[in-house]
């Protein structure tokens, strides 16, 4: 059986169905997996239908996202990220525990998502080749391209829910409007001075250095409003803020004081904020763009599609009717894409890849995608987890390596998971656990907007010269010799909570590795071991000092500058790795670490020989 489900936003296909499917025994045999793109969405599904169900959190319903698991073996109906169905079907591609897939915000097109698509049309043929229990699938979205879909999987029915409880209007602006930033301030004003307090309005922006800025905005000009105006609380809500502070904006607000939640895209599907009336739709994102001509993977603000911008406006109207100002012009919003272009025809397919020949999937190129990713991208990806070791291409063949099959197996980006399998070679085993684990989790600095200046003063002395992966890991063995003490982390701008994550994730981490008989040693010599190690893993994302004094990365030449978030802002290093790419302004390199060449050299001799020939040609 697989049906497709399309209904309003709101209309309670996510919340509802599970239940229903659990209550009519559908699930008996097995459990309900439901899918949705982010950890955020999963939790708080999970919370509300176990609510509904008048539950404990964990037992009948239960949640899995990566690093976390809350379910039991009492657990039947389990939301989970996309990701994490995917690495259960590495360990099972038949999906045996599963009675109910649903994959739910279809229209999402996550590259877990996509992929997922494949595995599980495939899986319930083979299940019903072999005559074991049948695998019911649906796939939901209110907003998804029923028709593609329903060509993709086999002509599936697709059912329409119809109706919601709430109807929401939705307004354009009469002129295009050059400065968003400006134009939402002066909605969320014009909300405030209007309606009555308890109308919460939510605020899509593009990230987080924008939304702390505007917060502190927002909240300098409520100081400063006439009097008998209501109070303001104002809500940053991204995915690397701390989990406890995403989960406050669940939270009713004070009475008299108007909630306002400035969010990213992570606020735009599948969940309910209680007491939103007013949604206000910049129209712009920040999303990953990728060329494999230059193997660049970009974060880039962009314009949003017209299913983003229904989704946006559906989180409104979802206890009373609501109110959507779109901050373009109607003009504008018909130009927008239909749909978000499919994530995996926009970012590096290394990881995916990688997962894909753990599922022994050969040939990525004749994989069973709804959208195909481009040729040159799968061939840039190729030639990336070649480098990295994890595969080798015989006779036109690709074919997982030892080492591969090893880095498969982590919960990694494909180069992370090789710095931790290479890091007994450099004897340094227990500091990149504990990086890459820093890495893997929301920040562990805590930098509050009105005591800025003191956190970075009293984090001076954990401050590295060779960048911020070590300074990182200076404040996680400082952490550690105080026992992880609460007073300590206040003192010094720490989120303890996520720390302790960290060290959660370093125990999981160091599992994998006694699970695969990885030996972890460590000297504790010096710290250049770990950067030769980390050299040895990133050296894919490289950059370097030119002659004016600005950088380039070494694959591409592509001009890049130090992002301000790094220790390293006013350093002038001659060869750094980077993490992350981020195009703003200009296109900045964060998360940085100093690196000599020759470790880069010997790290890829032959990739970083062409490299150089190509310079000099
Ligand atoms: N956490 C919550 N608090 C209060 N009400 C909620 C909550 N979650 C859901 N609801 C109510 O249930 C309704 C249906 O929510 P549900 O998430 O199931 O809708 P949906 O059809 O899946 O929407 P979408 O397509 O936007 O994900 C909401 O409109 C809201 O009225």
């Amino acid at each position: 059986m697989m049906f497709l489900i399309q209904g309003e936003t709101g209309s309670g296909k996510t919340t509802q169905i599970p239940q229903y499917l659990y209550e009519a025994s559908i699930g008996r045999q097995g459990i309900i997996g439901i899918t949705q793109p982010r950890r955020v969405a999963a939790i708080s599904l999970a919370a509300r239908v176990s609510e509904e169900k008048k539950t404990e959190l964990g037992t009948l319903i239960g949640y899995t996202v990566r690093f976390e698991d809350l379910t039991s073996d009492k657990s039947k109906i389990k939301f989970l990220t996309d990701g994490m169905l995917l690495r259960e079907a590495i360990g099972d591609p038949l999906l045996r525990r599963y009675s109910v897939v649903i994959l739910d915000e279809a229209h999402e097109r996550t590259v877990h998502t996509d992929v997922l698509f494949g595995i599980v049309k495939a899986a319930q043929k083979k299940r019903k080749e072999l005559s074991k229990m049948p695998l019911k699938v649906l796939v939901m979205s209110a907003t998804m391209d029923v028709d593609l879909f329903s060509q993709y999987f086999d002509r599936a029915p697709v059912l329409y829910l119809e109706g919601r409880q709430h109807s929401i209007q939705v307004f354009y602006t009469k002129e295009s409007q050059s400065d968003y930033l400006h134009a939402s301030l002066v909605s969320i004003f014009q909300i405030h001075q209007e309606a009555p307090p308890s109308h919460s309005i939510l605020v899509f922006l593009t990230g987080q250095e924008e939304i702390e800025a505007m917060s502190r905005t927002c909240r300098e000009i409520a100081k400063h409003l006439p009097q008998g105006c209501a109070q303001m609380s104002v809500f940053p809500l991204y995915a690397s803020l701390p989990h406890l502070q995403q989960l406050r904006v669940f939270q009713l607000g004070q009475k008299g004081c108007r909630k306002v939640i400035l969010s990213t895209n992570i606020a735009e599907t599948s969940i309910t904020i209680p007491g939103i009336k007013y949604v206000v739709d910049t129209g712009m994102v920040k999303a990953k763009r990728y060329t494999p001509e230059s193997g660049l993977e970009v974060l880039a603000v962009q314009k949003v599609s017209k299913a983003q911008a229904w989704q946006r406006a559906g989180r409104a109207g979802r206890q009373q009717a609501g109110i959507c100002y779109r901050l373009y012009t109607e003009e504008e919003f018909e130009k927008f894409l239909n749909m978000t272009v499919p994530e995996i025809q926009r970012c590096n397919l290394a990881s995916v890849m990688l997962q894909l020949l753990a599922l022994r999937i050969p040939n990525i190129l004749t994989f069973d995608f709804m959208s195909k990713p481009s040729p040159d991208a799968v061939r840039a990806a190729i030639e990336q987890l070649e480098l990295l070791g994890a595969i080798e291409c015989k006779d036109s063949q690709i074919i997982l390596t030892q080492l591969g099959k090893k880095m498969a197996a982590f919960p990694l980006e494909p180069r992370f998971s090789k710095a931790v399998l290479l890091s007994p070679e450099f004897q340094c085993s227990e500091e990149i656990l504990t990086i890459v684990s820093l890495l893997s989790v929301d920040s562990v600095l805590y930098n509050p907007h009105t005591k800025r200046e003191e956190a970075h003063s009293v984090r001076k002395r954990f401050i590295s010269s060779e960048g911020d992966h070590m300074t990182l890991l200076n404040i996680y063995q400082a952490f550690k010799n105080v026992g992880g003490h609460k007073e300590w982390c206040r003192e010094n701008f720490v989120n303890g909570r996520n720390m302790a994550m960290v060290t959660e994730v370093r125990c999981q981490l160091r599992d994998i590795c006694a699970k695969f008989g990885v030996r972890l040693e460590s000297s504790r010599s010096n710290t250049s071991n770990i950067r030769q190690c980390l050299a040895h893993a990133l050296f894919l994302n490289a950059a370097e000092l030119q002659l004016d004094g600005t950088y380039a990365t070494l694959d591409t030449r592509q001009p890049v500058a130090i992002h301000p978030s790094s220790v390293l802002f006013n350093c002038k290093p001659s060869y750094i790795l980077y993490n992350e790419l981020l195009h703003t302004s200009k296109c900045y390199i964060r998360d940085l670490c100093v690196v000599d060449p020759e470790w880069l050299y010997e790290a890829a001799p032959e990739y970083f020989g062409r490299k150089l020939k190509g310079v000099n040609s």
